[in-house]
């Protein structure tokens, strides 16, 4: 991602390139660490356990119906026992509406390391196809499905393709190159033996580079982290001087300029979907992920390709194709991008690098909005909390950036480098938790002394019956002061409406389906159970009700909205 931070943890603060110079460490006013909702203790092996939980390995646990007890599932019913715990102690209301996605890299890639951002939150995990080999993505997307299969989480797996990007070379292995103010640097499509590449030359991976530049234009690294202006062209080599200095770090992206806007020409015609991310698109397939991120989307066309293909490769399957919004061609064909899938990411890195920086926050909420009315979920991503990479607090700033998201009510909120390869993951995930919990709060508050707050988005037209009963829900749980509402949906589209909405108490969302159950675990305000259920709703309810005061996670007297995808009905309810 353009404008990160890509520096590998061995390189020490000083040579960090975003980072401010001057960070003001004193006095550094604590923010309050919030409490896991289950606080995991590490063993003497670091081994994250949940309290009374998980003391046994998987393999000495007792085991019921097939499954082991660790995992909360009675008579059918899944929940993991983070979301168990917090409907305990903490009631319906409190719990988090924003979603979290963590970038998973070689920080957080152990079985442990996963489980304890599990139990920190994290809702998805995104493996970057940039990175890593096969081999380590098929490891981690196992591990997390081994998570979910004893622990009984619902932990969606997304794979991001790599997406064909212009981007330098590796370096030779090197962790980085220092580009000094005025120096001469030579970029190529020329390739050389590591041993014979003559200094300050780095090679670029797109053929139609050198005819592609002029005479000065200007060259940014990583979203202008570098700058160079092009003096010379000789044949495939592009001279250029510095003129922004600061570090090359391997496989950096390259974008040019000319004029103040961004230079797309033959470029333009670069696949969004590579022959190397097919590959990867069909390991993905293979290993059963749940979203595929689509880096670089220009049309809608991609997206209704990679679509079908997965039809026809895997038919039946619940794949999510999200379109990465990060491109300027994505800008001009947002809409009809969004309505061919099945969500979309606000990739702020990328992006930042293809449209002026100070457009970013605007093109945020006019996504974020557009998925709403469209109804599809919606991930705001990149740098929320880039300066936790290193630090164990975050900056005033980034804490109002999420913030930002999370009243502007995106679906999900994603970690990058933080937890890919940062190293405070953990708290990075609970600084995300606590701002959300707060802000979300501090939201509803605010609308009941706000009347003219819009809690209700417009219907579509024709007006669809789902549509309509999940608004009128909707809007009765609002009135009514429910605690929750429940919805019955087989294939998550009624709960995903309901989630549209988003109503102030959060949604039960029961459905028999594994994979459902994961992908609603993207949406804002869901709790995803698994619950095999008939078409009798009040047979249904009573068998719920009872599962969930079993174990504690409902009261009695609490009023529920029931919403059922199958009758199209809404019944107001009493628990009994
Ligand atoms: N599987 C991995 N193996 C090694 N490093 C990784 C891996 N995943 C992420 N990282 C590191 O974490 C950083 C941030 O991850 P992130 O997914 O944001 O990637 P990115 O390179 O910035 O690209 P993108 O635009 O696709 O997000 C990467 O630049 C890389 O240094
Ligand atoms: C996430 C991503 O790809 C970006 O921000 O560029
Ligand atoms: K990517
Ligand atoms: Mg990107």
């Amino acid at each position: 991602m353009a404008g990160s931070f890509r520096l590998s943890s061995s390189l020490s603060p000083v040579q960090s390139r975003d980072f401010p110079k001057m960070r003001f460490f004193n006095p550094r006013i604590q923010v309050p660490n919030p409490a896991p909702l289950l606080k995991p203790t590490k063993t003497a092996n670091t081994k994250v356990v949940l309290p009374g939980i998980v003391r046994v390995a998987a393999s000495e646990m007792p085991v019921t119906a097939g499954k082991p007890a660790a995992m909360a599932e009675s008579g059918g019913l899944q929940v993991d026992l983070v979301t168990e715990a917090d409907l305990k102690e903490n009631g319906f209301r409190s719990t988090r509406r924003t979603k979290i996605v963590c970038t998973i890299g070689p920080r957080t890639c152990e079985f442990e390391e996963i489980e304890a951002l599990a139990v920190g939150g994290m809702n998805v995990a995104r493996v970057n196809m940039c990175h890593g080999t096969l081999e380590w993505h098929r490891d981690v997307i196992r591990r997390v499905r081994r998570l979910n299969e004893e622990k009984g989480f619902a932990v969606a797996v997304m794979m991001d393709t790599e997406g064909s990007e212009i981007h330098m070379d590796d370096l030779n292995g090197a962790e980085s190159a220092k580009a000094e103010d005025g120096e001469i640097w030579t970029f190529t499509v020329r390739t050389f033996d590591p041993s014979s590449c003559p200094e300050r030359t780095i090679t670029v991976n797109y053929d139609g580079f050198a005819e592609d530049v002029k005479i000065g234009d200007e060259l940014l690294v990583d979203g202008g982290m570098v700058r160079f202006v092009v003096t010379e062209k000789i044949g495939p080599d592009v001279i250029c001087q510095c003129t922004d200095p600061g570090l090359l770090l391997p496989r950096a992206n390259l974008t040019f300029w000319r004029n103040e806007s961004l230079v797309q020409e033959r470029n333009a015609m670069l696949p969004t979907i590579s022959s190397k991310d097919w590959l990867d698109i069909d390991f993905g397939i293979a290993e059963g992920v749940d979203f595929i991120a689509v880096s670089f989307v220009k049309s809608a066309e991609v997206i209704k390709t990679l679509k079908s293909y997965i039809t026809a490769r895997s038919p039946g399957s619940k794949i999510a194709v999200i379109a990465k919004i990060e491109s300027i061609d994505s800008l001009r064909n947002l809409e009809e991008i969004i309505e061919a899938s099945d969500g979309a990411m606000v990739a702020r890195g990328d992006l930042g690098a293809q449209i002026p920086i100070e457009q970013v926050p605007s093109v945020q909420k006019r996504v974020v909005q557009l998925c709403r009315q469209l109804n599809k979920p919606v991930i705001v991503a990149s740098q929320l909390l880039e300066s936790m990479i290193e630090y164990p607090i975050p900056t005033r700033a980034e804490v109002a950036d999420v913030s930002e998201a999370i009243g502007q009510q995106a679906d999900a909120l994603m970690l990058s480098s933080e937890s890919a390869m940062g190293q405070y993951p953990e708290k990075a995930l609970a600084v995300l938790r606590s701002v959300s919990l707060r802000i979300e709060k501090w939201r509803r508050e605010e609308k009941h002394l706000d009347a003219t707050n819009p809690s209700v988005v417009s219907s579509s037209t024709p007006p669809s019956i789902s549509e309509e009963i999940c608004n009128t829900a909707s809007q009765m749980a609002n009135k009514l002061k429910a605690d929750a509402i429940f919805v019955y949906t087989k294939t998550g589209q009624t709960a995903s409406l309901l989630s549209r909405n988003r109503p102030d108490c959060p949604i039960f969302a029961f459905t028999p389906t594994t994979s459902i159950r994961r992908c609603l675990n993207l949406q804002w305000g869901l709790i995803p159970f698994r619950l095999d259920f008939s078409d009798d709703v009040e047979s249904n309810l009573n068998r719920t009700f009872s599962l969930l005061k079993a174990r504690g996670m409902i009261n009695s007297g609490g009023l529920i909205i029931v919403v059922s995808d199958v009758l199209q009905s809404i019944q107001a309810i009493k628990v009994p």
